[in-house]
């Protein structure tokens, strides 16, 4: 197969740096992803939507190992704990060893799920991310973050455990529901908004072409938010520090995921309401402008995604859920907060009340 229009990002992180692959067609390059396989067991770990679209691909150059499949059902409610364990025993029934490979082909929850198995079976074990949501691509198969949830709250269990390769092939991105599209647009936005002024208003001026799919736009848009999160991991792995920045809005939206119990936002939705809380927040404590964050609205609300806290939404739940944040620190809130486009910053003892009175402001406008 061709290299033309394959674009390779590299994540540096010394001996487990690792290239992001992005184009058409990279499913059916094999001989390309093979290279990133040791040994001869791999399990694919895929779901009940995204195997029948794609696994045929991948079997295909999987042909002379010895290999099995683990579907999880579809959903966010199954990244959990006993799924883990359920792919645990897939690869214990493969008879796999230390050199075996897990391949993660799906979204987010896939991919955080299939990462988190590797880094359990036998204290590591490789795996590769093919991503097929753009959330997928543009976040999640980047960075090593693999976890679960928990009832109480989102990925409180996981790993910090890097993949080998990140095979995305934009063509997958024919099958993905709008809606789901649109979720990934959200940490697109949310790239810019942290750390890439001019990328902001360049999405500003592109947000028709992207809601309506158009190739080139999107490619950009996917390379560039890939080039900045794999800097900013480059920079900070483990999220001592500046990494955490790439949590803006999710302190809210996560909440607010699990307050719906995994059912009623998309991950990148909660994380598009999420970013507006933030920057409310924000210009509650003159942090920021309200023209930013009126902007940041527009161009959520231009690619279609929501702005608003859901109706119905508890104030005192949603801030009772922030207290089990992992960014957290002696018992009092640390959020990313927002100096403008382009600007965000970790804040530490942030005053509960202050967050309360903008979640109370929200709800009320909404109920
Ligand atoms: N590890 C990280 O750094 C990181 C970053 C961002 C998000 N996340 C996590 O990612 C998850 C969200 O990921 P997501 O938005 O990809 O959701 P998802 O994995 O649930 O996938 C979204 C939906 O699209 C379907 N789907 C996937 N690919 C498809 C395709 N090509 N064609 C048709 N349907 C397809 C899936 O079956 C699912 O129904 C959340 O759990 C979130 O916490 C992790
Ligand atoms: O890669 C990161 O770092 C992120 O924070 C990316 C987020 O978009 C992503 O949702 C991540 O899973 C959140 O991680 P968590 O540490 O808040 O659980
Ligand atoms: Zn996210």
């Amino acid at each position: 197969m061709s290299n033309e229009n394959i674009q390779t990002i590299d994540v540096a992180l010394g001996q487990r740096s690792y290239p992001v692959w992005l184009g058409r067609g990279l499913l059916d390059d094999n001989e390309r992803w093979r290279e990133a396989l040791r040994g001869r067991h791999a399990l694919v770990i895929s779901n009940r939507t995204v195997a029948p679209l794609y696994m045929d691909r991948v079997a295909k150059g999987l042909h002379d190992l010895h290999w099995s499949a683990f579907l999880l059902d579809d959903g966010e409610t199954h990244k959990s704990f006993a799924n883990v364990a359920h792919a645990l025993d897939a690869l214990a029934a493969l008879g796999a060893t230390r050199d075996a490979c897990i391949i993660a082909l799906g979204g987010g929850v896939v991919g955080d799920l299939a990462g988190f198995t590797a880094a359990c079976w036998m204290r590591g074990i490789d795996f590769i991310q093919m991503p097929t949501t753009l959330l997928a691509m543009v976040d999640s198969s980047v960075g090593g973050k693999t976890g679960v949830n928990l009832p109480a709250g989102k990925n409180l269990v996981g790993a910090f455990h890097q993949p080998r390769a990140v095979v995305a092939d934009i063509e997958t991105l024919s099958t993905l529901p709008d809606r789901e599209y649109r979720a990934g647009l959200a940490e697109i936005i949310k790239g810019a908004a942290i750390g890439d002024a001019p990328f902001f208003a360049w999405l500003e001026t592109n947000a028709e072409a992207l809601a309506a799919r158009d190739e080139a736009t999107l490619m950009h848009a996917i390379a560039t938010k890939v080039r900045y999160k794999a800097g900013v991991v480059a920079r900070d792995e483990t999220e001592q520090g500046e990494r955490a920045l790439l949590n803006l809005g999710h302190t809210f939206g996560h909440a607010l995921e699990t307050a719906g119990r995994y059912t009623t936002l998309l991950h990148g939705e909660a994380v598009a309401i999420g970013m507006v809380m933030a920057a409310k927040l924000s210009e509650r404590l003159t942090m920021s402008n309200q023209a930013d964050t009126e902007r940041l609205e527009q161009l959520l609300k231009a690619v279609g995604l929501p702005a608003a806290l859901p109706d119905g939404s508890d104030p005192d739940k949603l801030l009772a859920l922030m207290r089990l944040d992992k960014k957290n620190v002696a018992g009092t809130l640390r959020l990313i907060l927002w100096r403008g486009i382009g600007h965000a910053e970790i804040v530490t003892g942030v005053d509960e009340d202050e967050v309360s009175a903008v979640l109370r402001e929200a709800a009320w406008e909404e109920g």
